[in-house]
């Protein structure tokens, strides 16, 4: 897929100044997102163009209790609606103005996230007294919510290999009282090479190049797209799930996410694990959020694996940012 990509891709590595680079950037970028979710461009467009709003967590890990928390959100009900497939969190409408408690912040009682974020995590599954590496983690709100999912009692290894982004991942796990973990700061590509496995789960929320968050109303957002970013993050992608499958225990679970659209960052790495490593195969992401849609099993004439099927896309909405979601289980 990679080289079919570069051949295909009239990609940049530099943004273009041109208004006419601009316009054939986001004609490209348009054209293959309809093509990604087989939909018009107007369709394509009409999604890409939208603000998305967020999403709040409850974190139990801050020692208040729920219905203490649940108490202090009752003035603003109207503008926090449940999210049914995820326990403890609410989609945000709040009126003009409308602004939470700032301790509930500052206590670590809550934190806000995009809600397709949420699905990574919840389809990890991680249990209380497992192992749990999570291979790009800043700023930490996956992390978090693992730890909070097994209540601090889980080992957890949170890396990232951007040495300017590990303030803030000590920060937000500090913040959101998460104890049982340990910070590195390895390329994922190698991570073999630097820690020891094995692992019971392994989240890669990997480095991407974040078409989930494109607004088309701000032409600004598509600056540093280009064909030649999305072959390189495939690359990292695919030498970063190979490096990770090293460490995952016989029997174990490795969940993929990115915020990206593009098939060369999300089915075509997927694929090149799975036809390389025997014992990996894909399980279902079981999730009943909305708008999740199976993973493609074709792109550009190519053919990925059937198992793909059992991945998913998110496609986007008012709440839900674009992601793709693969978990794998290891034979054993
Ligand atoms: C999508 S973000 C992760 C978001 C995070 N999981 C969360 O929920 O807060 C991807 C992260 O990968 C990190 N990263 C980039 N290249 C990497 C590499 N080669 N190995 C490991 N992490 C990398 C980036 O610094 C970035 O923080």
């Amino acid at each position: 897929m990679a080289r079919n990509a570069k051949r295909k891709g009239a990609g940049r590595s530099k943004p273009s100044r041109s208004g006419r680079g601009a316009a054939s950037r986001r004609q490209q970028f348009l054209t293959r997102t309809a093509r990604v979710f087989d939909l018009s461009e107007t369709a394509a467009e009409q999604l890409m163009s939208q603000g998305r709003r967020q999403s709040l967590r409850f974190n139990p890990l801050a020692g208040a209790p729920r219905a203490s928390f649940e108490a202090a959100l009752a003035p603003w009900a109207d503008g926090l609606t449940p999210i049914e497939w995820c326990d403890g969190a609410w989609h945000m409408d709040l009126p003009p103005g409308g602004v939470l408690p700032e301790d509930m912040f500052v206590s670590g009682q809550a934190f806000i996230q995009n809600a397709s974020s949420f699905i990574p995590v919840l389809a990890l599954d991680p249990q209380p007294g497992e192992r749990i590496l999570d291979l790009c983690a800043a700023p930490g709100g996956k992390t978090s919510h693992i730890a909070a999912l097994t209540g601090n009692s889980a080992e957890i290894w949170a890396n990232d290999a951007l040495p300017a982004r590990l303030p803030k991942l000590h920060e937000v796990l500090d913040l959101l009282h998460v104890q049982t973990v340990e910070i590195t700061g390895h390329p994922g590509q190698f991570i073999d090479r630097f820690l020891e496995g094995p692992f019971d789960r392994i989240l890669i929320d990997a480095q991407c190049t974040g078409e989930g968050m494109i607004d088309l109303r701000r032409p600004a957002s598509l600056r540093y797209w280009s064909m030649e970013r999305i072959a390189e993050y495939g690359r990292l992608q695919r030498k970063m799930l190979s490096a990770a499958a090293k460490l995952l225990k016989p029997g174990g679970v490795m969940v993929y996410s990115t915020c990206t659209i593009a098939p060369e960052e999300n089915e075509a790495p997927v694929h090149t694990l799975l036809s390389r490593n025997a014992d990996m195969t894909l399980e279902p992401v079981d999730i009943a959020a909305p708008g999740l849609i199976p993973a493609r099993t074709r792109w550009e004439g190519e053919a990925f694996d059937p198992r793909l099927s059992h991945a998913r896309r998110v496609l986007p909405s008012a709440f839900l940012e674009a992601f793709f979601v693969a978990r794998f289980r290891k034979a054993g």
